[in-house]
């Protein structure tokens, strides 16, 4: 269906959005983020460190008390609503991101499907996921397809596809990643970036687009949360879901690479360990890059 297309510095430097001197906050991009629980208050604090780190003009975070002060105390420039706040009343967001960490709470399932009524252009991950499968393939989609992002690693990919009645195996998956990838974004005419050691981006109708290895130092906990944030960020500065993914995804592989000191061009794991902070932090080095394209 799709055509291939490799991803390259060049191609991100192209589509990466840099401010201009009439921008401010708001033209930049807001993002909210639905992410972290009670039982993963952490995920909270990752998802807006990555959005934060991006570029976003602003971030709003919406989820229970405790993620707030663990988000405020690490990123005192978030704006913080408690979820009754933002059921009554959706803050104002240009894009977000939910699902990283989300798991058993009611109020923020109410904000998550408050978002997915609004039809803002928004990144799904992790414990959104399923939900946002079924609903789309039911015919539910108030987003367009190229303003929804899915981000799965194999084992969501897994699931989503079975809360779609397609029951795949992980050496199915493995066979033929770019296939499954597809077979979820054109069932729920949604984009889908299929996290791993090498990341697809697979448009409804459209292109894959593959993204080099990353170090697999990238393969520590949190790190796919990180991800989700970045994406919310560059989906809020106006990129579609396909370009945020596939800048998320190369921005993230290279802060992954300089924080640990690995070979950019070919990473072979010759670096130290990083952690998921570690990457978010490198994050402005590896947007730096990009001027020398
Ligand atoms: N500090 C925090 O707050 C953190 C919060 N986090 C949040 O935690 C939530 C749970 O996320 P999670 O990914 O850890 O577990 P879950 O979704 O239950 O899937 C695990 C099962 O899936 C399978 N599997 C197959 N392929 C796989 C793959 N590539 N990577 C991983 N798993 C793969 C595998 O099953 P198996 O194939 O072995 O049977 C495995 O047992 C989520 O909301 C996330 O955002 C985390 O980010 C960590 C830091
Ligand atoms: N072997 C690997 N090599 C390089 N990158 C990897 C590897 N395995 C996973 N990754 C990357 O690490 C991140 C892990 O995300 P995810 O699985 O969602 O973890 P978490 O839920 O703990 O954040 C993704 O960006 C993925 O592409």
């Amino acid at each position: 269906m799709g055509t291939e297309r490799n991803v390259d510095l060049a191609m991100v430097a192209s589509l990466w959005r840099r401010p201009v001197p009439d921008d401010d906050k708001y033209s930049r991009g807001v993002v909210g983020v639905v992410a972290g629980s009670d039982a993963y208050p952490g995920a909270a604090v990752l998802c807006v460190s990555g959005a934060a780190r991006a570029g976003a003009g602003m971030v709003r975070y919406v989820g229970p008390r405790r993620a707030q002060d663990l988000v405020l105390a690490a990123r005192p420039e978030t704006v913080v609503h408690a979820d009754s706040d933002a059921i009554d009343r959706l803050p104002r967001a240009s894009a977000w991101t939910m699902g990283s960490g989300v798991a058993d709470q009611p109020g923020q399932d109410a904000v998550i499907g408050a978002v997915l009524d609004s039809g803002a252009p928004c990144v799904v991950d992790a414990g959104a996921l399923q939900d946002l499968a079924r609903a789309r393939q039911a015919g539910y989609r108030a987003t367009p397809p190229d303003r929804v992002l899915m981000t799965p690693h194999e084992g969501e990919l897994i699931r989503a596809l079975a809360a779609i009645g397609h029951d795949v195996t992980r050496a199915d998956l493995q066979a033929d990643r770019e296939g499954h990838a597809r077979l979820l974004a054109e069932t729920t005419r949604a984009t889908v970036l299929l996290k791993g050691s090498q990341t697809v981006v697979v448009a409804p109708g459209g292109q894959t687009r593959t993204l080099p290895m990353a170090t697999p130092w990238l393969a520590t906990a949190g790190s796919g949360d990180v991800l989700a944030g970045i994406a919310g960020a560059l989906l809020a500065s106006g990129l579609d879901a396909a370009d945020a993914g596939v800048c998320a995804a190369w921005v993230h592989a290279r802060a992954a690479a300089l924080a640990s000191g690995d070979d950019p061009e070919r990473p072979d794991g010759s670096g130290g360990p990083v952690t998921a902070l570690d990457v978010a932090v490198a994050i402005p080095r590896a947007v730096r890059l990009l001027k020398s394209a």
